[in-house]
């Protein structure tokens, strides 16, 4: 795995703000969560903590968070962290998304892992030996914790007179690692004090705990936001000084090209090449895309990469393309396969998981269009109902990309993306059922060109 290359200062700044944190552990993909919060008297653990810790005297919850270093080498360790875990835990023991974050606090969520150790053969189990080690290569990147079921007899009454009345414990402890684990006690020294902070129940976040830090982190509001991310990879990702010097050699765009530009979004396998195509033939258009032709060479590499890095990719091929359709408009209609709507509605269908109501809000400044990148004259978005696109898909009998199959697989992720798309703002999308013939479609869009655009 990658280390982050320096920092301590967020690893002591989220140790330091433990009782202000809630943390949220996703239980599973359809967007149930656990939250808790922690402080320094004694209580009950919440009910869905208790339910989902194992049982026994000798079990362990662990958390790992990521959060020291610099943000890329960062989201990088984060992406390999849950692969390295899976790999060498025992079987049962599997990692679940884990934030901790400061409620309402923007920019304040760091990510990790939570991890249920059912083992009658500790402690130390296997699963800790396992954490012990990742500890001691990646110290300075990684806040660790355990937590513990208390005994009755450690502790006094809780807040309010509250009796630990339950035989096996109902209340739970954290304890966070900062000296070497084989070194510790029970209680292991928290940045040179000795504490233990207790799981109690806390309420449940206004929103998804990812929409806390979806800004200049999955989605990119300015092309200088989304150059510093690749910045940032000059280093590691060699490819970005590629990418930076073409966009270094795009002008400005233009804002007001003066013929129509018009953007076809969709799902995969909803219609765009065919319409795309039928368009530029019908108007005399030409046909460009995003990410445009010129970044092809590294979409794949880019696609490899985690959240922050992939999409600040996708954000500037955006900006290369306005360029490009500024050229292109002050000649004729522009027609594009893709923009910014996909960018922005992919990422966040991508941040957030579990129902569409986990969406930022409608009218959320998240939806907002980039101040800098010029917008189209029409956006239109092609739906389709799951199983004809699913049997579009089929018939083309192309490979698909890993978020193309998560379409298929996950319907959750598909409501999220197409409620992403006409939740955005700038241009709205305008909705055409792409179900009817190739013919249909176009004459429909054709229309709608006419009554939206002038030329
Ligand atoms: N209106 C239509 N009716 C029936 N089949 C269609 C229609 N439009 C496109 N198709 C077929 O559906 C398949 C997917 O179409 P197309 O490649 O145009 O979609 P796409 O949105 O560009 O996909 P992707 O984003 O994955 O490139 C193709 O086999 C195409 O021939
Ligand atoms: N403007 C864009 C275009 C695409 N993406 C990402 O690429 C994937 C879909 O691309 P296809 O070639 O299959 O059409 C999709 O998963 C998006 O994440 C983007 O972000 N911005």
């Amino acid at each position: 795995m990658a280390r982050p290359s320096r920092a301590m200062s967020l690893v002591a700044a989220v140790a330091a703000q433990w009782s202000s944190r809630v943390s949220s552990v996703e239980l599973d993909p359809r967007g149930s969560f656990l939250h808790f919060a922690l402080r320094e008297r004694a209580r009950r653990a919440p009910r869905e903590f208790r339910d989902a810790a194992p049982g026994g005297p000798t079990a362990r919850c662990y958390a790992v968070l990521v959060c020291g270093g610099d943000r890329v080498p960062q989201a990088r360790l984060h992406r390999d962290l849950g692969d390295w875990l899976r790999d060498r835990l025992p079987a049962g023991c599997d990692p679940l998304p884990l934030s901790s974050y400061l409620p309402r606090v923007r920019d304040s969520l760091v990510r990790g892992y939570f991890l249920r150790d059912a083992s009658v053969s500790g402690p130390p189990s296997l699963t800790e030996w396992v954490l012990r080690d990742l500890h001691r290569e990646h110290r300075d990147a990684l806040v660790m914790c355990s937590y513990r079921r208390r005994r009755k007899e450690e502790d006094e009454d809780g807040e309010d007179g509250e009796e630990d009345e339950e035989e096996d414990g109902s209340r739970w402890s954290q304890h966070l690692w900062s000296s070497p684990p084989e070194e510790s006690q029970d209680k292991v020294q928290v940045h040179g004090s000795s504490r233990c902070l207790y799981v109690v129940p806390c309420e449940a976040p206004d929103y998804h705990p990812s929409v806390l830090n979806i800004a200049n982190s999955d989605v990119f509001y300015s092309l200088a936001e989304a150059c510093k991310v690749l910045e940032e990879c000059r280093d590691i990702i060699p490819e970005s000084r590629a990418v930076l010097q073409l966009v270094g050699q795009t002008a400005a765009a233009r804002q007001s090209p003066g013929s129509p530009v018009v953007v076809i979004e969709g799902l995969d396998a909803t219609g765009k090449t065919t319409l795309t195509q039928s368009l530029r033939e019908a108007l005399g258009a030409s046909l460009l895309q995003s990410p445009p032709q010129c970044l092809s060479p590294w979409r794949a590499r880019f696609d490899q990469e985690p959240p922050l890095i992939r999409r600040a990719f996708y954000a500037v091929g955006n900006y290369i393309t306005a360029r490009q359709m500024g050229q292109g408009a002050s000649q004729a209609p522009v027609i594009v396969d893709r923009y910014w709507h996909s960018t922005a509605a992919y990422a966040i269908a991508t941040a957030v998981s579990g129902p569409v109501s986990n969406l930022p809000p409608e009218g959320s400044e998240l939806y907002l269009w980039p101040a800098d990148l010029p917008q189209p004259s029409l956006v239109v978005l092609l739906t389709l109902d799951p199983q004809e696109r699913r049997r579009r898909l089929q018939d083309r009998g192309q490979g698909q990309t890993n978020e193309e199959q998560q379409l298929d697989h996950n319907h959750l992720f598909r409501l999220r993306v197409e409620e992403a798309y006409r939740r955005i703002r700038g241009p709205v999308c305008v909705a055409v059922d792409a179900a009817p013939s190739a013919d249909k479609v176009l004459q429909q869009v054709l229309l709608l060109i006419r009554d939206n655009c002038r030329s």
